[in-house]
């Protein structure tokens, strides 16, 4: 079937190894504690006028930069780009759901600018000074159509007719596999929340996409989902419901998503980079749902709709979903609710380094259970003064650009300062552990070389061997009382680790996609996969030596995974030199990776390690960020189009952002191996 084959192609096998994983499916937006803003000097007015933004006059814009973001001109000199701007889906869905909601409230300093996505897209300015503590936006939820799973699914529950095939498998997903949320993997529930959601998304805007194209002859049919999609229709439209019917008003707001981007553009824009695991890892997911979903969306839509418009639709909800809906842990997630889009409110642009606004869920002093009900206000509060002219933007929340890519498609450039990732492998190649070198003897007599470690399916069970000697030596410290040696000998000043982001704190191990090596490419010509330790500090444009204790506590931080490591690979070493074909023993890991074992220190083989590691990363970044140039010089006279632009932006940066932790760090490993 034509639907299978094209979802089937978009699937690429990819599993997550190590410890605690990592949450593919975001949430798009920090979520808030339960208090009431800090009341605001200012009186909040309903806007005089419809709001219309207008476009800025530098067009080479790169996608990435907040502060390219903030560029602004206040006032429309063409009427007809005017006209345009107020015919946009954004600006009527901003002036419908204020018309809808007499209790919210947008400050009259505030306006939509409409841009094209290579510019950000659609964000928010400040058209005169705001001062901090203003409250800009206050939206009643029960008001402006927002848009959460349970809601929708329990009033199609209540409806008459419930014979509508996508919203009945969406229901049996949501009551079998995410009412129970708080079980067990809460974690792992976010995606599958999320994709309901979608699912939603998805259905409606086809219903509404029918709707808007059925004549007498071939009229809607009658039903739930046509009710809702007439009722949330200005937010459905601005969300592009495919993106062939992107118009030059309203282009597909997502060009830049991975979902989007052709194969060729994943494997070699990306190649190298860890952004290319997280877009195979968002494309798989999304694929692998698409083949579950099929039977249902054909059912409801295929009468009328093209079977690739149906498929792209689903791309388009969650590329909506990914990028606009709001994690909710103020509790109702807890109530198997959560995930929510709420209109105006998803028009607030990203900004980690200096956000100026944050949002808060603001009900009164006792009325907690509004906010389970889906009830209250959404605040928006100015984080410090603005200045005329001033993007106001938010911190979507802390993830490293490659993750920030996979959301929301755009890779955040380097204006100043922030907290950002790389990785290093686990066992660099240069270690040589090719098959002649490492196999056992037993394999040898097989004719196998089952250790050649450029094959990922012999990693497997050295990187479980890897976490659970870490896991080990956490509690060996703690029975033992016992801090990291490291970091107590030190001369160094140990760093005040307040503001580094938790999800640093614990042992991440991913796979990194790199083709395959030449002495088993013929045998095997698939991608391998490296099992790679993910790794954080803080990094600045200019000079980052006064984040010196920052890149040590990312060092101390990954140390005890290396040690296990060095440990793993000495073991393996020794067996072979003599001939001895017994397993690798995890207690010595365990050992090792603590730091408590009498005869070998083995802080200097694990340094050893990542010294390798980081240069072996630092020279694949470079290389293939080379062939990638290559590769765009030579695409660049057949398709040299907006969207590839920004993709290339994406590489970029994100390849960028990874060098210069991969920098920082070296520097830091070369003057801790000298102490040591
Ligand atoms: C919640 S929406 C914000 C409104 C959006 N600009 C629009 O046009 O609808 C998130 C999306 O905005 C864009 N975006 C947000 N912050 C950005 C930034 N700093 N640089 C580039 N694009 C950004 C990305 O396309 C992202 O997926």
């Amino acid at each position: 079937m034509k639907w299978l084959c094209y979802c089937v192609i978009s699937i690429i096998a990819n599993i997550k190894i190590g410890h605690g994983g990592i949450i593919i499916l975001c949430t798009a937006f920090n979520s808030a504690p339960l208090r009431a803003p800090h009341q605001s000097t200012f009186q909040l007015v309903r806007p005089r006028r419809i709001l219309h933004g207008s476009t800025p006059t530098a067009k080479s814009h790169s996608i990435a930069s907040p502060s390219s973001l903030m560029s602004h001109q206040s006032s429309v000199e063409d009427p007809s780009q005017a006209q345009k701007e107020c015919d946009h889906p954004h600006t009527r869905l901003w002036s419908s759901a204020l018309n809808k909601s007499p209790n919210s409230h947008v400050h009259p300093s505030i306006e939509l600018v409409i841009r094209p996505p290579s510019e950000g897209g659609t964000g928010i300015v400040a058209i005169n000074d705001i001062p901090a503590n203003t409250i800009v936006m206050s939206l009643r939820l029960e008001e402006v159509d927002m848009i959460d799973a349970t809601s929708i699914l329990d009033s199609y529950k209540l409806h008459s007719k419930q014979d509508d095939a996508v919203f009945n498998m969406l229901v049996e997903m949501w009551e079998k596999d995410l009412k129970p949320v708080k079980k067990s993997g809460e974690e792992t529930q976010e995606g599958k929340r999320l994709a309901v959601l979608a699912g939603i998304v998805a259905h409606l805007q086809l219903s509404r996409y029918k709707d808007l194209s059925s004549s007498v002859t071939s009229p809607v049919e009658e039903g739930f989902a046509l009710d809702e999609s007439r009722r949330l229709g200005a937010f459905l439209d601005a969300m592009p419901l495919l993106p062939q019917h992107s118009t030059e008003v309203n282009r597909h707001p997502f060009p830049t998503h991975f979902l989007f981007w052709t194969d060729d553009e994943i494997e070699i824009l990306l190649q190298g980079t860890i952004a290319q695991t997280k877009a195979r890892e968002v494309r798989a997911g999304v694929g692998l749902i698409v083949r579950e979903w099929s039977k249902s969306f054909l059912k409801e839509h295929s009468a009328t709709v093209l079977q690739a418009d149906i498929l792209n639709a689903i791309f388009s909800a969650f590329a909506s979903v990914l990028s606009r809906s709001f994690g909710d842990a103020a509790g109702r997630d807890l109530d198997g609710k959560g995930r929510m889009l709420v209109p105006m409110v998803d028009m607030l642009n990203h900004d980690s380094e200096n956000p100026n606004v944050s949002w808060k869920w603001h009900v009164g002093v006792g009325d907690e259970e509004m906010i389970v009900e889906g009830k209250g206000d959404i605040a928006v509060t100015t984080l410090r003064d603005i200045r005329k002219g001033e993007e106001l933007c938010k911190c979507y929340g802390w993830r490293p650009a490659w993750d920030i890519a996979s959301s929301y498609g755009f890779a955040p450039r380097l204006v100043k300062e922030r907290w950002e990732c790389s990785v290093i492998p686990l066992f660099p190649a240069i270690l040589d552990l090719a098959p002649d070198v490492i196999s056992t003897p037993i394999n040898n007599a097989r004719g196998g070389a089952s250790l050649d470690l450029l094959l990922e399916v012999n990693y497997g069970p050295l990187v479980q061997a890897v976490v659970a000697a870490v896991d080990a030596s956490v509690e060996i410290k703690s029975k033992m009382n016992l801090n990291d040696d490291l970091a107590n000998n030190s001369q160094m000043p140990i760093a005040n680790d307040s503001d580094r982001p938790h999800q640093l704190n614990r042992l991440e191990v991913l796979s990194l996609f790199r083709p395959p090596p030449p002495q088993t490419v013929d045998a095997y010509p698939f991608p391998r996969r490296q099992p790679v330790v993910v790794v954080g500090t803080k990094i600045a444009s200019d000079t980052d030596s006064h984040n010196l204790d920052y890149h040590r506590l990312a060092i101390k931080s990954i140390l005890p995974a290396f040690r296990a490591a060095a440990s793993a690979i000495s073991q393996l070493r020794h067996n072979h030199e003599n001939n001895i074909s017994s397993p690798i023993e995890a207690s010595k890991m365990a050992i090792a990776a603590a730091s408590i074992d009498r005869n070998t220190d083995w802080d200097i083989p694990a340094l050893c390690l990542i010294s390798h590691g980081i240069d072996e990363r630092i020279h694949t970044l470079l290389q293939d960020g080379k062939n990638a140039e290559m590769w765009l010089e030579k695409v660049a006279s057949i398709n040299s189009s907006e969207d590839r632009q920004s993709r290339v932006y994406v590489s970029r940066h994100g390849r960028d952002a990874e060098l210069r932790v991969l920098e920082c760090l070296r520097n830091e490993v070369a003057e801790l191996n000298v102490k040591s």
